[in-house]
């Protein structure tokens, strides 16, 4: 459906987001990820009017939208205000010109924020559309929204007197807007986390050889980081809604701290803060098929959290957190948040009352942390990463000890080019190939030959291609585990190109 389309059905008299950014591919231009009324993620417009629009000559952009109103068949009388905002990628500039124009021409109010991070802008609406509720529609806003739920968090919780956690962070801002956005931040938080910032944008391409999803893909740290043994480290990914952390050993060896291993120290973190104040919540946790099986086990065994599987995109995570009274959800790239019912519970007295000061401390505290923090709809790097820092500190670890709560079984992902990726069709939040005929058995044969093994296919959402994913006990098994499954993809499911080879 394209843009205007999209607008017309959903935004009536409410203001949306438009935000004007791109997959990881550094060499690509950008799309529009749209917003709903609630500040929910509500479709990923790559391949629409807009990148049309991004293609033709200025002169011809008016003429252009005219000829889509006419097609969409959008009624030029809807009063719609649409937040426009943009990344720093050189095609966004005028990607967000001609969007503008098209939602004037299809009689809505536009308003430019220029440069912000795709949840900045998920805030802006959700703040607008709440009437201020849920904070000032601004920038000095949202980060004294976050800044002040941080320090105040910070303050409460100490810091423990033998504590390894080290108050400087190093953040690699994959040379987009969350660089900017973190130098921004960095004043309001400094009395408790120094942010030393590299991959700034000042000299660097976007996401090129950096950025969050450069490091998990790779595990490896980014370029243009000076790294020091055990120094915390954490990479935002171009548009600032992602974030892994990371640390090199003594040995040189690389650790990376995913999403999975975020949303384990939430979940954990936010049980002890219920167990402590006596409040009776359902608390889940929600991963996709990506989530490292060594994380689902912690989940299940040490933790005793419940856990969901959902369909990948972060959309999906959210819907099926919704239906935990407390949901952390993340993908294992590193993109996703909390949502909560929290507060309707807040005045719900425990059913059997603890110590009375411990009950309303770790009550303050969940308050704190639900209403600043977890309200944002959709993954944050920037509040990501201050609730990461403010549970470090609170235990007094360092990146090292947080990662020693489990280990993660050596994983895989390769793509594979097809024919057409829509033959593959998967059931069971995307765990299993339904068609073709024949492919999850051989799969199933495959993964039968390895230790701790595991691997699914999936037609990616994003990119014209198939998507391998394999674990196993051993980096060299992952890998061949997953140029087998690749093969079985590129014969049965109509490969093209070179067949696939994760080594
Ligand atoms: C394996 C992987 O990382 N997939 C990513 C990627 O989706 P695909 O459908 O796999 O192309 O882009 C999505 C949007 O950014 C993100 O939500 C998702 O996690």
């Amino acid at each position: 459906m394209g843009v205007l389309a999209v607008l017309r059905s959903r935004i009536k008299k409410a203001t949306i987001g438009a935000m004007i950014t791109a997959s990881h591919n550094p060499e690509e231009d950008n799309g529009i990820k749209l917003i709903d009324p609630a500040g929910e993620m509500l479709e990923v417009t790559w391949e629409t009017h807009a990148t049309y629009l991004a293609n033709v000559e200025d002169e011809d952009i008016t003429s252009a939208i005219k000829s889509i109103v006419t097609k969409e068949n959008v009624p030029m009388d809807v009063s719609a205000s649409v937040y426009v905002a943009m990344d720093t990628r050189g095609s966004s500039r005028r990607l967000s010109e001609a969007l503008q124009c098209g939602v004037q021409a299809a009689g809505g109010l536009c308003t430019d924020f220029g440069l912000l991070t795709t949840p900045q802008l998920h805030y802006m609406v959700r703040c607008t559309n709440s009437n201020g509720l849920y904070g000032v529609a601004t920038e000095e806003g949202y980060f004294q929204k976050l800044s002040t739920a941080f320090c105040k968090l910070r303050q409460q919780m100490g810091q423990k007197g033998d504590s390894a956690y080290k108050l400087t962070l190093k953040l690699d801002g994959a040379n987009g807007v969350g660089a900017q956005k973190a130098r921004q931040l960095s004043p309001y938080i400094s009395d408790y986390l120094s942010i030393d910032i590299c991959n700034d944008g000042s000299t660097g391409k976007l996401n090129h050889q950096c950025g969050a999803d450069f490091v998990k893909v790779n595990q490896r740290p980014p370029d243009g980081m000076s790294l020091q043994c055990d120094s915390r480290c954490a990479s935002f990914d171009g548009d600032a809604d992602r974030i892994v952390y990371f640390y090199t050993d003594q040995d040189g060896k690389f650790h990376l701290l995913d999403g999975d291993k975020i949303a384990t120290l939430v979940a954990g973190y936010l049980q002890e803060l219920m167990t402590r104040s006596g409040l009776s919540l359902n608390l889940g946790l929600v991963q996709t098929a990506y989530a490292n099986g060594s994380s689902t086990e912690y989940i299940t065994k040490t933790l005793k959290v419940p856990v969901a599987c959902a369909a990948t995109g972060v959309k999906h995570l959210h819907h099926r957190a919704l239906e935990f009274d407390i949901g952390v959800y993340f993908e294992a790239n590193g993109h996703g948040t909390v949502s909560n019912k929290y507060i309707c519970h807040v005045l719900h007295l425990p059913g059997k009352m603890p110590c009375l000061l411990s009950y309303f401390i770790s009550l303050y505290m969940l308050n704190l942390m639900m209403s600043y923090y977890f309200l944002q709809t959709v993954g944050d790097a920037i509040s990501d990463m201050l609730l990461v820092e403010v549970i470090l500190a609170t235990y007094g670890w360092e990146a090292s000890n947080w990662d020693s709560a489990y280990t993660d079984l050596p994983n895989r992902q390769l793509k594979v080019k097809v024919e057409d990726r829509t033959v593959i069709t998967t059931a069971d939040a995307e765990r299993t190939a339904v068609t073709p005929k024949g492919l999850q058995q051989a799969v199933d044969n495959l993964v039968a030959k390895y230790n701790h093994g595991r691997s699914f296919v999936r037609p990616s959402g994003t990119e014209d291609v198939v998507r391998v994913y394999a674990e196993a006990d051993t980096q060299v098994n992952a890998d061949k585990l997953a140029d087998e499954v690749g093969l079985a993809v590129y014969s049965m499911a109509g490969g093209i190109g070179d067949p696939p080879n994760a080594s």
